[in-house]
């Protein structure tokens, strides 16, 4: 059987790849040109659309957004062309209170500082462009206080009813009713970015998983999971990164892979937390591709490493890879002045699976994480990538990186 490779996804034949099933659904040919999608919208009753939703995959509801959000930056690219020959004047009856925006950004910023993990506050604050870190702040901000209403410290409090009310709340922002200082900030932003609100209720859909739900069935299943929680950050940042003026790929393929993103950071997460999901009992890796490596919840549980797990996680980690490389081919496609901070992004977290790797695919009791040396060393290499794209440059720059000084002493 030959190897048929979808350019905006390489997930591909299961024999070749060894992944449980073929996920190159038809819809997406090998040509990069986007082939018509089955329409479940107009004329047809509520109840047909839901059959419709049960028989599609994830992929394709995931693919739905991508072409809703693509919509909406066409959409902006053309008011945008419009305005540009026909400025708009400000009639004196709109009034932006600017101290109060700056301070709500700022409160952003120290919300993002004061967090836990600064890793993201770094990436955005450092290597980018002031207009657009702000953005990111907002965007961060209410990312991780949804996380925080499913994983936080009262997230045992937490009802599906508080997450409709937190909704509720997103519309709000949307339509400039803000609640709060925060939402003030990501107000401003959504109105000044193309960001479609669907990400953002996806998320959502996603945590509301995390109450409910510890176990997925297949990776169609854990696939939806990753797009709801990750996936869609990678939706959110795109309109404010920008596609570049020169880029020739389709808009789509661009979201495609930022989701392919977030779905490898997410695959990555849950592969470094194995051990740890398992004492809140979540398992996030498939059953059915567990069972057929022998293995079951208690063996989990158990947390003993064992050849059957190291050749499992070998299965999982190279999928997780997969995902980073379809980023990949979108980083170089975006505006120049924010794919180091992208790239970088990408390199660091990427990283971590070369740490369990390196930990014997101990993810049971070892945390895997990178070492400081190693993070600053991947600055310079992402900045390589940003400026050359796939050149000969970044190749050397894949070698620096791989580069073990205790190896070969
Ligand atoms: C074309 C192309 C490749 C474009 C790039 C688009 C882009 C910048 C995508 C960003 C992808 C990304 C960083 C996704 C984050 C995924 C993630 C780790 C999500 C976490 C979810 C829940 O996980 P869990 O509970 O298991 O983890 P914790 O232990 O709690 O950490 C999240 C926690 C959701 C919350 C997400 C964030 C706080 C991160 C949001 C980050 C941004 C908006 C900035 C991204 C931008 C750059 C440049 C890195
Ligand atoms: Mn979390």
């Amino acid at each position: 059987m030959s190897t048929v490779l979808c350019v905006v996804c390489p997930r591909v034949n299961a024999r070749d790849h060894s992944l449980p099933r073929n996920y190159c659904t038809q819809r997406r040919c090998s040509s990069n040109k986007l082939s018509s999608k089955p329409s479940f919208s107009s004329g047809v009753s509520a109840y047909s659309r839901a059959v419709a939703n049960l028989s599609r995959s994830s992929e394709e509801r995931v693919y739905e957004v991508v072409l809703k959000q693509a919509a909406l930056v066409r959409k902006h690219r053309r008011e945008s062309e419009l305005d540009l020959k026909k400025p708009v004047e400000n009639d004196g009856t709109t009034t932006i209170d600017w101290n109060r925006l700056n301070e709500a950004y700022e409160r952003c910023r120290e919300f993002c500082a004061d967090y836990d993990n600064t890793f993201y506050l770094g990436t955005c604050t450092l290597l980018m462009m002031p207009e657009l870190r702000r953005a990111f702040w907002a965007i961060i901000v209410w990312c991780r206080r949804t996380d925080e209403l499913v994983d936080g410290p009262n997230a045992a409090y937490t009802t599906p009813k508080d997450l409709e009310r937190w909704e509720k709340r997103l519309n709000d922002i949307f339509e400039g009713r803000p609640c709060d200082v925060y939402d003030v900030a990501l107000s401003d932003t959504v109105s000044k970015y193309p960001i479609d609100i669907q990400p953002f209720k996806d998320m959502i859909e996603g945590m509301k998983l995390d109450l409910t739900k510890s176990r997925y069935e297949n990776f169609d299943e854990l696939y939806l999971y990753c797009y709801n929680v990750a996936g869609t950050v990678g939706l959110m940042s795109v309109p404010v990164i920008g596609i570049a003026p020169k880029s020739k790929a389709s808009i789509e393929s661009v979201y495609n892979a930022a989701i392919a993103l977030g779905i490898a950071n997410q695959l990555t997460n849950i592969l470094r937390d194995v051990g740890e999901d398992a004492i809140r009992g979540r398992i996030y890796l498939p059953q059915d591709e567990l069972a057929q490596a022998g293995l079951s919840d208690d063996d989990i549980f158990r947390g003993k490493v064992t050849d059957k797990w190291r050749s499992f996680m070998k299965g999982q980690i190279k999928r997780a890879r997969m995902f980073y490389d379809e980023a990949e081919k979108g980083v170089s496609e975006l505006n120049l002045a924010s794919r180091w901070a992208v790239w970088a992004s990408l390199l660091l977290y990427r990283q971590i699976l070369d740490a369990i790797e390196a930990n014997d695919y101990n993810n049971f009791t070892k945390r895997a994480s990178v070492a400081k040396a190693k993070k600053l060393a991947s600055l310079p290499v992402a900045y390589a990538r940003a400026l050359m794209g796939c050149s000969k440059l970044a190749k050397l720059a894949k070698l620096v990186m791989r580069y073990e000084p205790d190896t070969l002493a």
